[in-house]
């Protein structure tokens, strides 16, 4: 009766689960307010390291410099927001976002540890209603955050309006490995293993069940392409990363 009256628009993906869409942000915090104490030690393990090298490789193609105005969008723990923050400098400004206030409490408490203290400001807002004005930022960092998020249309809208004229978007996430073999051994260890070490680590499968297939919903390299260039960015491009298993979008705002 209940899934009667929900129409066809109204229900969206939650992994491999079709659930009603104003539900969905409801259960991905869930997901990261359970993990939020192993967040970090689960991407090394998971990674074996790697989102590491990823992670550097945005830094890398950001082509941000001293003085300017970062956003890391669902920036959870600050991995980003660290690296950002160096090449910001004192006259530049890191605002790390996120909507769960248990990732970002983490991570704010990471930084401060590291003695990042004045140029990292933390908001707890959700990606989809951007708490700032137009052409604001010189950059928009996202990684691994896109996936979860309900609205990808209306978050990327929000992205373009608050990014500087000049300014780039730069989105990390999971993708789809461009090798048969590779999607074969990645498909294994995906559902048989990583849920076993969220058991394992975390004492959580069902978490690092979803994560393994909000992957598998997410858009593939060239629709995310598509859709970013539908929204009205310029110079979109995308980098595969180990063999597409992750991939890097790139785009201007002009
Ligand atoms: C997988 S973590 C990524 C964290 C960090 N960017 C990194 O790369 O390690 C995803 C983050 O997205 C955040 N998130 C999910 N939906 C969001 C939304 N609608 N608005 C803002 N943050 C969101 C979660 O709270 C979580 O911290």
């Amino acid at each position: 009766m209940y899934k009667k009256k929900i129409k066809k628009n109204t229900i969206t993906h939650f992994g491999f689960q079709n659930v009603p869409t104003f539900i969905k942000s409801y259960l991905v915090s869930n997901v990261f307010h359970k993990v939020a104490t192993k967040y970090d030690l689960m991407n090394d393990l998971m990674s074996f390291g790697i989102h590491r090298i990823w992670k550097q490789f945005l830094i890398q193609q950001s082509e941000v410099h001293n003085g300017y105005k970062v956003l890391d969008l669902a920036g959870g723990t600050g991995d980003l927001s660290i690296k950002f923050s160096k090449l910001v400098g004192k006259k530049g400004i890191v605002i790390l976002l996120d909507n769960n206030d248990t990732m970002l409490r983490l991570g704010q408490k990471k930084l401060r540890n590291l003695g990042i203290l004045n140029n990292v400001h933390y908001i707890q807002a959700n990606a989809e209603f951007l708490p700032f004005s137009e052409n604001t930022f010189n950059c928009v960092a996202i990684s691994f955050g896109l996936r979860n998020f309900t609205y990808k249309q209306k978050s990327l809208y929000e992205i373009y309006r608050v990014l500087r004229p000049g300014g780039k978007l730069l989105i990390l996430d999971f993708s789809i490995p461009t090798s048969k073999l590779l999607t074969i051994l990645y498909d294994l260890y995906s559902f048989h293993i990583i849920p076993k070490i969220g058991k394992i680590i975390a004492q959580d499968s069902k978490s690092y069940q979803y994560l393994v297939e909000s992957i598998r919903m997410h858009p593939d390299q060239e629709t995310l392409k598509n859709m970013i260039l539908s929204i009205g960015f310029n110079d979109v491009q995308y980098f595969n990363m180990t063999g597409g298993i992750a991939a890097l979008h790139c785009a201007y705002k002009y």
